[in-house]
């Protein structure tokens, strides 16, 4: 998906929700077991229920990695579910030296590899350029850096001052020497609202993958008077206040009432873009 045809959900569909779709299987409602493949079953009910809201879907790779050959196939069948019009997003944060970051790129965005063809996968930057330059192969294929995270450790290195910066400023700095914003954006933590001004100076017209929002206390408000732009300019998402609104039958209806609340407060302030 293009930069453009993103932009144009956003405005289409009045939203930059990206729903998470970590599912636990620890997590799902009792009458869902007995499915063949209860967890894509879980996930087919919520995009069914928030595919109106949402402009982007993110599994995290974590949670179907964690259940070995039957996750993968979950993850298969979730990611093949997606509407077209939707963007997916592989959480899975990989990154290491060139040939091998070669072969997490191809998992994610080569269907003849291992059947799958993500829209983006989050990489980290800590192994500088030739990490991350092999996804970057991909025509159509898009990188989201992990820029400022949104828990408590992003002090520990991300927010260490650097001369006159934080070390996040010259991640966002240098990667754009990597690629254009019509390939790269960056995670930015919700509950990092506070700089989202700050990266909107050097980072004035790339997306921002925004986590953070529900479970983790961040501010939709905050972050999307500091990050939109006239393009949108955003993918916020939220993964448990959705997922798991409800552990019984009306699991799926919580979750689009979720989905819808968040929806309507977006559309709000797209209006005062
Ligand atoms: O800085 C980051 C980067 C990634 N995440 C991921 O986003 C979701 C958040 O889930 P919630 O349930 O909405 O809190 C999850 O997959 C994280 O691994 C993040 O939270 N922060």
């Amino acid at each position: 998906m293009t930069y453009n045809e993103l932009s144009s959900q956003i405005f289409l569909k009045q939203s930059y929700l990206c729903v998470g779709l970590d599912t636990d299987p620890l997590k799902l409602p009792r009458h869902l077991l007995t499915e063949s493949d209860p967890v894509f079953a879980f996930n087919r009910a919520i995009i069914d229920a928030t595919a109106d809201f949402a402009v982007a879907y993110k599994p995290n790779i974590a949670f179907y990695e964690a259940q070995g050959p039957r996750g993968w196939e979950s993850l298969q069948r979730t990611l093949d579910y997606i509407p077209s019009e939707c963007f997916t997003i592989a959480d899975a944060k990989r990154g290491d030296i060139g040939n091998t970051s070669s072969l997490y790129a191809r998992t994610f965005f080569d269907p003849s590899a291992a059947g799958l063809d993500f829209d983006s996968v989050t990489v980290a930057p800590y192994m500088g350029h030739d990490s991350v330059t092999p996804f970057l192969q991909y025509d159509g294929k898009w990188v989201i850096l992990l820029a400022l995270t949104s828990n408590v450790g992003s002090a520990d290195f991300q927010r260490q001052p650097v001369g006159e910066q934080e070390l996040f400023e010259i991640v966002i700095e240098k990667a754009q020497t990597w690629a254009s914003h019509e390939q790269l954006m960056f995670v930015v933590g919700a509950t990092q609202a506070d700089v989202v001004s700050r990266i909107r100076e050097i980072a004035p017209d790339h997306f921002l993958l925004v986590p953070g929002v529900g479970a983790q206390g961040g501010s939709l408000a905050e972050v999307s008077r500091r990050g939109l732009t006239k393009a949108g300019g955003l993918l916020v998402n939220a993964s448990r206040s959705i997922l798991y609104a409800s552990s019984a039958d009306d699991f799926a209806d919580r979750a689009r009432a979720e989905a819808q609340a968040l929806q309507v407060e977006m559309a709000q302030y797209l209006a005062e873009l």
